[in-house]
């Protein structure tokens, strides 16, 4: 009987990582100058989009994201039938994304990163950031026998185009924008004194500097990706978003990238990636005990 008992899923965890998966995104949107992107400000390039819209599309996502959690736990190990039962997860979120939203895509980058790490952290709770996203990534290179044939998305289109690898080469990869840009640079900010909103703002400038954004790239071709890196670089070697002239580049930075239509969606959704697993990784060091 112990040994059942052990086996079954622990609720909490599940509904805990669901809670912080949400939180994630909330945190993103609200998060604010952004350039280009929907902020408590406005919405950016988007005339599709405002800040509520997020907030409900990123509540509609909770049970996705718990169902993604239970799976993980169920389970048990990162193998093809986990791989499939969060496939369906993540497009039953979808399907409510596009109800809550009538139909305009608000997350769907997000439940695609947010889905895997949650169910990475659901599998193994005690892995760190790194091990993590490893997890994540083996999970994402798995292939998705019941995924009916899709329209041919943006993403789709433009890495044929122009030869990049998108939302799922950066899955499949580990998240290299997440671990080795992003993270990191949330920390450097922080430790530099930033403030935290600084801080998230530099966190999602480091990751632009260096991502094959299919949003942008759709937007607005290469000269768009390569306002968007640049610019995004610029500020980050000015003194970063805490800074005078930091302030100053950035600012130029939106003009440059609403001049172009240019909006950075795949980064805002690694940047809600790193903060899931910054926070994360707060929870199991404190060890408050929801986890
Ligand atoms: C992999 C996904 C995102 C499809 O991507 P694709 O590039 O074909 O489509 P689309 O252009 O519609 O969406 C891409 C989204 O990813 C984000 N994005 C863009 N560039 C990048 C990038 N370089 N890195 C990460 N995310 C990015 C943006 O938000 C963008 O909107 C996803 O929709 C999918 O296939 N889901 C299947 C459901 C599934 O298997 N879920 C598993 C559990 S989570
Ligand atoms: N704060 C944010 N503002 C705008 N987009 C965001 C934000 N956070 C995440 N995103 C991501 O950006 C994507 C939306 O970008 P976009 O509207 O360019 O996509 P699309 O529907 O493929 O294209 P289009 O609207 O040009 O037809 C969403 O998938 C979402 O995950």
């Amino acid at each position: 009987m112990r040994a059942f008992l052990e086996q079954q899923p622990r609720p909490e965890l599940a509904d805990a990582l669901a809670d912080l998966a949400v939180a994630a995104l909330i945190d993103e949107a609200e998060l604010s100058p952004k350039p280009a992107l929907v902020d408590r400000r406005g919405n950016g390039a988007h005339s599709d989009l405002s800040l509520e819209l997020m907030r409900v599309s990123a509540w509609s996502l909770w049970p996705a994201f718990r169902a993604m959690a239970v799976a993980g736990e169920t389970h048990g190990k990162a193998d093809q039938p986990l791989r499939e039962a969060i496939g369906q997860a993540g497009r039953d979120g979808e399907a409510g994304m596009m109800a809550v939203t009538a139909g305009v895509n608000t997350h769907r980058g997000a439940i695609w990163a947010l889905g895997l790490l949650t169910t990475a952290a659901a599998l193994a709770p005690e892995a760190n950031s790194a091990e993590l996203a490893g997890v994540a990534a083996g999970l994402a290179r798995l292939p998705d026998r019941l995924a009916p044939a899709q329209p041919t998305s943006h993403g789709e289109g433009v890495r044929q185009r122009y030869g990049v690898g998108g939302a799922r080469a950066e899955a499949e990869s580990g998240f290299p924008a997440v671990i080795e840009r992003g993270l990191p640079q949330l920390r450097t900010s922080r430790n530099a004194g930033a403030g935290e909103t600084h801080a998230r703002l530099d966190a999602l400038l480091a990751i632009m500097a260096g991502l094959d954004d299919t949003c942008v790239l759709h937007r607005a071709g290469p000269d768009g990706l390569a306002c968007m890196q640049q610019g995004s670089a610029a500020v980050l070697s000015a003194g970063g978003s805490a800074s005078l002239a930091g302030r100053r580049a950035l600012k130029a930075l939106e003009h440059d990238l609403l001049a172009l239509n240019a909006s950075p969606g795949g980064a805002a959704d690694l940047l809600a990636a790193t903060l899931f697993l910054d926070r994360l990784d707060h929870v199991r060091q404190a060890q408050i005990g929801s986890l």
